[in-house]
């Protein structure tokens, strides 16, 4: 497993958040968090990052032990994340946005890696544009981008289509993909909409009230299982 973990339990004060919580995550593969608004989702997400405390529990890396370790520690090895509403900078441009990526990377390279461009076209040619000026599709590929800069072994994306058109969500269903099949990136990623999770991702962990009550093969997630944790 490229990523595992055991127990997981998380508080925001008195609130008992994610109960107890397992998931493996083999890896190559493409594995999807599900589950309605409020299950824990994006906490899951924040803790493997370490940006929210863990009460209990283990989350091993590469079989490293990475609650001992910083977010920033976690990034250098290869812990690429794209942060739900983009958290993209907006006065700063496409290239300052893409820079601060850079930051992360142990090898301390200072150039902006050229498959970023390869895969996003469209930030070559907004170097110089604000991050806000570009529309929303355009702010997402900037946040994905931002997190390859790293070139990391694991990427982690929380609702990468949330308020996207869906013209644009096909593409980055498209451009996630190729990240995962002819890279060989492991990808995490939550989202709610099943269809672009059944065509992006080949695992699946249903979350019920900070709880992992499902998981398994993507062609498991059966009808049943949607019509108790999926559907509103
Ligand atoms: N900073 C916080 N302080 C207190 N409670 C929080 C905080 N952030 C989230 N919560 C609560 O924790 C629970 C899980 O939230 P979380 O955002 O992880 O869910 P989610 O599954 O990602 O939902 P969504 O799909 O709406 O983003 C929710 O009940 C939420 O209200």
């Amino acid at each position: 497993m490229l990523l595992s973990m055991q127990g997981l339990n998380q508080f925001y004060g008195e609130s008992h958040t994610l109960w107890d919580l397992d998931l493996e995550v083999p890896e190559g593969r493409c594995t999807c968090i599900m589950g309605r608004n409020g299950v824990g989702k994006t906490t899951l997400l924040q803790c493997i990052m370490g940006l929210l405390p863990v009460a209990s529990g283990r989350i091993a890396y590469r079989g490293q032990d990475l609650l001992r370790l910083s977010a920033e520690r976690r990034a250098e090895l290869g812990i690429g994340y794209v942060p739900q509403g983009r958290q993209i900078f907006p006065l700063l441009t496409v290239e300052e946005n893409l820079r601060i990526g850079l930051g992360a990377r142990p090898d301390g390279r200072r150039r902006i890696p050229e498959e970023i461009f390869a895969l996003f076209p469209v930030l070559e040619q907004m170097l110089g544009r604000r991050g806000g000026d570009l529309s929303g599709g355009q702010q997402q590929q900037l946040a994905i981008g931002r997190a390859l800069a790293i070139d990391p072994k694991l990427l982690i994306l929380d609702e990468p289509t949330e308020g996207i058109q869906p013209n644009i969500v096909h593409e980055i269903g498209d451009i996630i993909r190729r990240l995962n099949r002819e890279m060989g990136l492991t990808v995490v990623l939550v989202e709610q909409k099943l269809p672009f999770a059944r065509r992006v991702a080949d695992r699946f962990c249903i979350l019920d009230r900070g709880r992992a009550v499902a998981n398994g093969p993507m062609e498991g997630l059966d009808e049943g299982l949607v019509r108790e944790y999926l559907t509103v």
